[in-house]
């Protein structure tokens, strides 16, 4: 089995679990889930850096980032340094992140929110809502054309924007629909770890005009920033990169004034 069905398995048993002790009446309840939600695609559209950053203690991949850290001081500087919204990896089994860190983010700041997770079902975007989410992802690798559709008509019920992740072109005809805000093209392919800004590349002309291209995982630089522009991309998101450092906020505000001088 590869290390994403294995996340997809254990992630299944985990939600049945939940489901059975808190029932989704319960997360309706929540006082985040009437609030107004802020869009990311919108942010992006707006902004010359077009950064998206991510709240991401260990991965798979590389095991572990940075464990020193309060979610919410990252929250803050990301904010104060003016991305576009910010990740946060809410897996906590593979990348050491919780509910928890979602709801302390959105406590912290103002800005748009996705909640990082691989989604399976509708209950994890209630979740999402409940919690202070402003924006799910979708990963195309794991779920069917028609549960992309059901997931994300629901998660644009609850006013949420959509942002669906591809690795390569089957993907991309797979999930075209019109509930989806965002595509995003990930770098590094989930099963083997491997990383090319290659594959933002040769998908992008694959992605139709009415969807906000975001190139996401192994961005290291400016310069593969600015070599990523001319093929439409908007937004860019950036974990690794930032949370290696003893001050994220303080790294992005450095990379992002760089970016726009
Ligand atoms: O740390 P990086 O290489 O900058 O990557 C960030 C982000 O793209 C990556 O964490 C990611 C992209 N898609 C995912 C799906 C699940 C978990 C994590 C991810």
């Amino acid at each position: 089995m590869n290390i994403l069905d294995k996340i997809v398995a254990d992630k299944r048993k985990e939600v049945d679990l939940k489901k059975s002790l808190i029932p989704v009446s319960q997360l309706e309840q929540s006082v985040l889930m009437d609030r107004e939600t802020a869009s990311l695609a919108q942010a992006l559209k707006n902004s010359g850096s077009g950064i998206i950053a991510e709240h991401k203690r260990r991965s798979p991949s590389k095991s572990i980032i940075n464990q020193d850290l309060n979610v919410q001081d990252v929250a803050m500087g990301y904010e104060k340094a003016g991305v576009c919204g910010m990740s946060v990896l809410t897996d906590g089994k593979y990348f050491g992140g919780s509910l928890d860190d979602l709801v302390l983010a959105r406590a912290a700041v103002h800005m748009p929110l996705l909640r990082k997770e691989f989604i399976i079902d509708e209950y994890q975007i209630l979740e999402a809502k409940a919690y202070g989410a402003d924006v799910i992802l979708l990963i195309a690798a794991v779920l069917s054309r028609a549960e992309i559709k059901s997931l994300s008509e629901a998660a644009k019920k609850l006013n949420l924007d959509v942002l669906l992740e591809v690795h390569n072109e089957e993907e991309i005809h797979k999930s075209i629909m019109p509930s989806l805000d965002m595509l995003g093209v990930n770098n590094r392919n989930l099963k083997t770890f491997e990383v090319s800004l290659e594959t933002s590349k040769n998908l992008s002309k694959l992605i139709p005009d009415e969807f906000i291209k975001v190139s996401e995982s192994g961005i290291s630089s400016i310069d593969a920033i600015t070599d990523l522009k001319p093929y439409g991309y908007q937004g860019f998101l950036i974990g690794e990169n930032f949370m290696k450092t003893d001050n994220p906020g303080q790294y992005a505000t450095e990379f992002i004034k760089t970016l726009e001088s």
